[in-house]
């Protein structure tokens, strides 16, 4: 199964970085830290003035569909996002399957003033110091590839550094996990990581289940507005979108046309 060995190959190159840069050392890099983590929830929670809250992908590739984008410039497709209404930017980190870098991080901190999500595969606490130097303001932990314990360790590790959390879940064990570590932002990603088929009905069964409060980001497969008033109407605060905008002839218009979702 992908994820397995998606994860698999992930902590392979963890344990291979820490023999090149052990985490007191990556750890020290911190005190000459430029980037200071900013709090992403009041850009990922819906309000009246701003109800729809996008958080724009940087994909060049994914397992489900191979390349998706031939001319890949990270640092002008996170430019574009931030100049068009973007609330936060994903940055897909991960090698093999997605051709990301940490690098495309540091690149786009430096230059766009949109907070940064480290997209990846996060597993071991290594991987949490990684995103903080590299400039990332949250993380993304996947609560199918954790224990609860897991989870709720690495939640608290990252908090304790500084950096929020998405937590995402697919299903009802999933969510469970997501509440008893505390979470406060959690994805619910349409696609089931295992097998990567889409069930676009999932935040309708899932958003009844979570308590007031927490913010809602829909994730993968929104590609058009009626998607998104749909989801918007049942609760969610934000819509997390890679390979549709990796594909259409303007970010622009497509991100003003989805941000502008409920003014039709
Ligand atoms: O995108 C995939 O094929 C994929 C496969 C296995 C694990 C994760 C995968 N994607 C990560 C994501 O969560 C998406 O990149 C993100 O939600 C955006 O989705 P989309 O708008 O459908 O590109």
């Amino acid at each position: 199964m992908i994820l397995d060995e998606i994860n698999k190959k992930t902590l392979e190159d963890v344990e291979k970085r820490k023999k090149d840069m052990p985490l007191d050392l990556l750890g020290r890099s911190l005190s000459a830290n430029p980037f200071a983590p900013r709090d992403v929830k009041p850009y990922l929670t819906s309000t009246k003035e701003e109800p729809i809250r996008i958080i724009a992908e940087v994909k060049k590739a994914s397992p489900s569909k191979g390349i998706i984008k031939e001319d890949f410039d990270p640092l002008l497709i996170a430019q574009e996002y931030s100049n068009n209404g973007a609330n936060a930017i994903s940055v897909l980190t991960e090698p093999h399957w997605f051709k990301g870098d940490l690098e495309y991080l540091t690149q786009i901190r430096r230059y766009v003033p949109t907070p940064l999500l480290r997209k990846d595969f996060i597993l071991d606490k290594y991987q949490i110091v990684e995103a903080l130097v590299y400039g990332a303001d949250f993380i993304l932990l996947i609560a199918k590839s954790l224990s609860t314990k897991d989870l709720k360790e690495l939640y608290e590790y990252a908090l304790h550094l500084g950096l929020e959390v998405l937590v995402e879940v697919h299903d009802k064990e999933d969510l469970t996990k997501a509440m008893k570590c505390g979470a406060h932002i959690i994805g619910i990603n349409h696609r089931n990581l295992e097998t990567m088929e889409m069930d676009m009905t999932l935040c309708e069964k899932l958003i009844p289940m979570i308590p007031n409060g927490k913010i809602i980001v829909a994730e993968s497969g929104v590609s058009n507005t009626e998607i998104i008033k749909n989801l918007s109407s049942i609760g969610a605060d934000a819509f997390l979108i890679g390979e549709h905008f990796m594909r259409v002839p303007s970010i622009e218009d497509e991100l003003k046309k989805f941000k502008n979702s409920l003014d039709s």
